[in-house]
């Protein structure tokens, strides 16, 4: 990877500070809205299926014309096209990141049309044959699933990005799932998750999908191997394993091991966490089948190619991403929180903490030296109007300042009369509390406002929407993952806990202490009686 600037050292860094301190550190949205009549214009835009308004945020021109001169600062541009022209980005992996290539279908493509790629290029060309035959094949088996009455259940065992993508995806596209099946996940190794799931289903009529990238992920292997025990003992002589368990997997010898013939592969330029377009979607396309899995890839690829080829300063992921920069590393502002308006995307908070936390919680560069700024902030959330009703409080009233994403749909999935006007009222409300406060009242009536927050719309949730959300999020990832100058796709930081895990494992067996910190010691007595 070439030398780059470090952000903390470029021009646009210094300016960026230098109007904080002149600008932004006192910058009033109220007072902008006043004085500028083209606030709204210049801070919303239509992006492909979401269009976004940005205009309540603390960023006036001159920031966001500074944040994009950092952007070039720090080779932005390189750094995307290095990625869609299938680069080693992930550079402590040694590895390509070619997520998108899963998704190079057009919108509403019809198989054949899928065939061929739309981003083209000798590593789209070379990696697409692969990904489209797999893709058939998947999308074929969930086909014939949907269609065998016997399988009432599908029970997902995977954790991670093995789990937290499809299901998001099979919650938020409930409205389009096949009636007469249920999805179930299971990703805690805490037996009860599993033991609750087994109490509801039937051998015979249940596919279990194991789910993991590596197959080698502890938890997962303990829920799978105790889920292929419990489906020998339930459904006796005969038992067709074979029939009820299939394996999403770039480890195909190990599923094979484990006793698993239908797998269905993806390779190591896919993360885990940007793994639900690959095989690991298989529930999801189960759910939707094979058109609704499509229209997701579609909606996905079409963000991509806006991602690609929109001007910087009118394209989403930049201009969110650069506005996470401007939170996190001037304004200081270490959360933001999620609200979705909208019960079905319940899971997306949980999606996002992976997706954001896991990709940019780094204190080094990629060079991996140690940072002098701050990276990912806290993403958290619940869906409204939920969280109104519980910790909204601290968002109008508390002493820190936490920006909020408002996530909304034009048209419900339901037809419950009044439900979804007051839905859309309490989203827009709270955007609007936020910005304006109350100053006609004091104490503890008093609102400050001017607290920023963005605000998402979208026609329905649907599967190519979904997929054009997800794929902005990810995205945006990049982008301020790429101005800070580290590896957005490795996860180093999961990896000390799951070894220690494996010393401490046998010493609950023995009461060995020996070369424990007196903490964890005495807390491993506690548990002690227990084993
Ligand atoms: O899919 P798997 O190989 O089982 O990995 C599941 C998950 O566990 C790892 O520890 C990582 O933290 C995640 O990024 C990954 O998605």
């Amino acid at each position: 990877m070439t030398q780059r600037l470090r952000c903390d050292e470029t021009p646009a860094w210094t300016a960026l500070q230098a109007h904080y301190e002149q600008v932004g550190r006192h910058f009033d949205v109220r007072a902008d809205f006043e004085h500028n009549p083209d606030r709204f214009a210049q801070f919303s835009q239509q992006a492909p299926h979401v269009f976004a308004d940005l205009s309540k945020n603390r960023i006036d021109a001159q920031a966001e014309a500074l944040l994009l001169q950092l952007a070039e600062q720090c080779g932005l541009v390189e750094h995307r096209d290095a990625m869609f022209a299938g680069g080693c980005i992930n550079s402590t992996e040694h590895r390509a990141v070619m997520h998108y290539l899963l998704r190079n279908q057009a919108v509403a493509a019809t198989s054949q049309e899928a065939a061929a790629p739309v981003l083209r290029g000798a590593v789209a060309d070379a990696a697409m044959p692969e990904v489209n035959a797999t893709l058939r094949a998947m999308l074929a088996f969930a086909e014939a699933v949907r269609a065998d009455e016997q399988i009432t259940d599908i029970v997902n065992i995977g954790i991670g990005g093995s789990d937290l993508g499809p299901q998001m995806a099979v919650v938020a596209l409930q409205a389009y799932a096949i009636p007469g099946k249920r999805f179930h996940f299971v990703s805690n190794v805490d037996g009860d998750e599993l033991g609750e799931v087994l109490t509801q289903i039937r051998p015979h009529s249940t596919l279990f999908l194991v789910a993991s990238k590596t197959f080698t992920t502890r938890e997962t292997m303990t829920n799978a191997h105790s889920a292929r025990q419990w489906f020998l003992d339930q459904a006796g002589p005969g038992a067709d394993l074979g029939r009820h368990f299939a394996a999403l997997t770039t480890n195909l010898e190990a599923a094979q091991a484990f006793g698993i013939r239908t797998t269905f592969g993806f390779r190591d330029w896919v993360g885990g966490r940007y793994s639900m377009w690959s095989a690991i979607g298989l529930p999801l396309a189960i759910a939707i089948g094979e058109a609704g899995f499509r229209a997701l890839l579609g909606g996905a690829h079409a963000m991509d190619q806006h991602f690609l080829t929109a001007p910087l300063a009118k394209n989403l992921p930049v201009r969110l991403g650069l506005l996470d920069v401007w939170y996190r590393n001037f304004h200081g502002f270490s959360s933001r929180s999620v609200a979705p308006y909208h019960h079905g995307l319940r899971r997306l908070p949980a999606y996002l903490q992976q997706l954001e936390m896991e990709s940019n919680g780094k204190r080094v560069d990629v060079h991996g030296r140690a940072l002098s700024y701050s990276t990912s902030p806290v993403v958290w959330g619940e869906p409204g109007t939920n969280g109104q009703h519980a910790f909204f409080q601290m968002i109008h009233q508390g002493t820190d300042i936490v920006p909020v994403e408002f996530i909304a749909v034009r048209e419900p999935a339901h037809d419950m009369p009044g439900h979804h006007a007051q839905l859309v009222a309490n989203a827009l409300a709270q955007a609007q509390a936020l910005l304006q406060g109350r100053s006609d009242a004091g104490g503890h009536r008093h609102f400050p406002g001017n607290r920023p927050s963005s605000f998402f719309v979208m026609e329905r949730m649907e599967p190519v929407t979904l997929g054009a959300l997800i794929a902005l999020y990810e995205h945006r990832v990049f982008v301020s993952g790429s101005i800070w100058g580290i590896n957005s796709f490795d996860q180093w930081g999961v990896e000390l806990g799951k070894q220690l895990a494996q010393d401490i494992q046998p010493r609950l067996a023995t009461g060995d202490v020996h070369g424990l910190d007196p903490s964890t010691a005495g807390l491993l007595r506690q548990f002690r009686p227990r084993f």
